[in-house]
């Protein structure tokens, strides 16, 4: 890949996409250029990789190809002001920012340029990421594939329509926290039942992570697999209760909803 990618805003999603991208050796840290507004965030980066550290947003969007934008909602008009007339008709401007619309993009930097909203999750950082993405009608379907060409290597990607952001910001974006809460309580119950805490954080992390493997893998429907792990008058059988009887299922539902009603505020819907 001969594009040069840039990166504004250097926090926990930014350095996430960058260093699976990176790890996956799908292009040269040198082709990379980086920016944020603390200057020791490049500089940490620099440390390790030979990427391009830059001095401003405005010289990544000048020399970058496919420019993904990783600040906070609160932050990303005065980036896309600064960079707007820099950004060359052919370039990519991929934002990863929650509940900002391309219409809300676009009306900054202009309805010709090229835009991709991503909505990426943090297991970018080791290669497992799930990424949302949702061109404009700028981007033509081999940009869009170069583009997912690049998530690919840190995890995998579906192309969604704009009204299924919100959802993908819900499961994927935020999913990731609620999934650390249950590895967390998992491994309190075994703390409970008298493993140190590292043994239970192991056994509770592989847990989750191999139910996860064997759904994506089997394509077997979660029922069916909680159903196999369910032996007739067994154990399991006595914790399902428990959780049904603690509404689980809803709590878990109306967390989801949660983020999704937040991130339609955030974009200006009711
Ligand atoms: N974290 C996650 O799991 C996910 C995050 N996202 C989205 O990614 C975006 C970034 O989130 P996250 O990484 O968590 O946030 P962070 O605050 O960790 O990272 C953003 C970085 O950009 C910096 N920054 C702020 N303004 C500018 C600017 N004008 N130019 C350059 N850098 C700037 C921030 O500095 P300062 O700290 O001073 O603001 C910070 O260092 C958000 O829009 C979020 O919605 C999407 C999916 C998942
Ligand atoms: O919490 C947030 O706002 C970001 C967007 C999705 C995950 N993290």
């Amino acid at each position: 890949m001969e594009q040069r990618i840039g990166f504004i805003g250097l926090g926990n999603m930014g350095c996430a996409i960058l260093h699976g991208i990176i790890a996956s050796q799908f292009i040269p840290a040198s082709q990379i250029n980086v920016y944020d507004i603390h200057p020791e965030n490049g500089e940490k980066l620099k440390e390790s990789y030979d990427l391009n550290v830059l001095a401003s947003a405005k010289e990544v969007a000048k020399e970058s190809d496919i420019v993904f934008i990783a600040v906070k909602p609160q932050n990303i008009n005065e980036v896309l002001a600064e960079i707007q007339k820099e950004l060359k008709k052919s370039t990519v401007v991929v934002s990863v920012v929650a509940g900002v619309t391309i219409k809300m993009i676009e009306a900054i930097i202009g309805y010709e340029q090229k835009i991709v909203r991503v909505m990426p999750n943090t297991p970018a950082l080791v290669n497992s990421a799930i990424c949302s993405l949702t061109p404009n009608t700028e981007v033509s379907p081999e940009e869009l594939l170069t583009v997912r060409g690049l998530l690919n290597c840190i995890g995998l990607t579906e192309v969604i329509p704009e009204s299924l952001v919100h959802s993908a910001t819900g499961v994927g974006g935020s999913g990731p926290a609620f999934v650390f809460m249950f590895i967390e309580a998992l491994a309190d119950g075994a703390v409970k039942g008298g493993m140190t805490r590292k043994q239970a954080y192991k056994f509770a992390a592989q847990t989750v992570m191999g139910s996860a493997k064997l759904m994506l893998e089997t394509n077997k429907h979660p029922g069916e697999l909680k159903d196999m792990v369910c032996s007739p008058g067994g154990i399991t059988i006595e914790g399902v209760q428990t959780l049904e009887q603690n509404n689980f299922r809803a709590a878990i539902m109306n967390a989801v909803e949660a983020c999704v009603n937040r991130s339609k505020q955030l974009s200006g819907e009711k």
